[in-house]
């Protein structure tokens, strides 16, 4: 069994953030409302080419840690960076079009256009853009399987089918990074372990970083990494972590909340 336990006390090695880094956090906070903090100090420096999941019991701060992130919530305090590039205010026209371009998003429903076409759909992120989609819609949905779709209109697909052309519009900026949030929570068995395979191919090759909230110790498993929160705090990390190891961790933190 491949078991190597960290604790997150030093958090040196994650202050170095680079364009080497397709994220990286410094110091991020989140207090919702005086004495209501979501999120402590988070430093961390996630390589790129890395599947990160996050894990946690519920209210612990993954979803905080998401948002702010990927640029949807500001931070307290603290410095988030994309790529080496820092977030600039929300709001911004550069935040929208950094958010855009840069990240892709992956959410627990598929959120397609449905009066779009799947092609469509997959190229709506190049075409806001103002950037021609010059085939490469089709090379996505090709990478996810469907690329014989392109036609379908989303209402024809499964939820499975849906949650893949989710993952090809995500991916077909050639983002820095991919956020997924409890990308299988909505899909049965079969259809998660595909979208569970579709982002670690996403990752080993084509090069692609992703960072995945997710409750489910089997789609964790699927992570080079997988990172605990508790109350706001990251306590653990593991890498090459196993279903077994997680549930045992996640049960011991759900021993030690309040
Ligand atoms: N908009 C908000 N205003 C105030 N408090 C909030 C807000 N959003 C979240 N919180 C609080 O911040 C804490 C972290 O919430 P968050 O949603 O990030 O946790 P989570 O780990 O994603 O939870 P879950 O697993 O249940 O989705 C919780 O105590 C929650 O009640």
């Amino acid at each position: 069994m491949n078991r190597q336990w960290r604790g997150l006390g030093t958090a040196t090695a994650e202050r170095t953030g680079t364009r080497h880094h397709a994220l990286t956090l410094d110091g991020v906070t989140r207090e919702y409302r005086p004495g209501a903090v979501a999120l402590h100090p988070i430093h961390l420096a996630v390589p790129r080419g890395r599947f990160l999941a996050v894990m946690g019991p519920p209210g612990c701060g993954k979803s905080t840690l998401l948002r702010c992130a990927a640029g949807l919530d500001r931070p307290t305090a603290g410095t988030v960076r994309i790529g080496g590039t820092e977030l600039p205010p929300l709001n911004a026209a550069a935040l929208t079009r950094l958010r855009r371009e840069r990240i892709g998003f992956v959410f627990q429903e598929h959120h397609l256009v449905p009066s779009l076409s799947v092609a469509e759909n997959v190229s709506l992120p190049l075409v806001l853009g103002g950037h021609s989609v010059d085939g490469r819609d089709l090379r996505a949905l090709t990478a996810v399987g469907l690329g014989d779709w392109g036609g379908t209109m989303p209402h024809e697909l499964s939820g499975g089918q849906c949650q893949r052309v989710a993952i090809a519009r995500a991916l077909v900026t050639s983002p820095d990074i991919v956020f997924a949030d409890e990308p299988t929570g909505a899909l049965g068995p079969a259809a998660a372990e595909e979208v569970l395979t579709l982002l670690r191919q996403a990752v080993d090759r084509d090069g692609h970083t992703v960072v995945m909230v997710t409750h489910d110790p089997f789609a964790a498993a699927r992570a080079d990494e997988a990172l605990f929160l508790m109350r706001g705090k990251l306590v653990w990390r593991q890498e090459r972590p196993e279903a077994a190891d997680i549930r045992r961790v996640l049960k011991d933190l759900d021993g030690r909340t309040p």
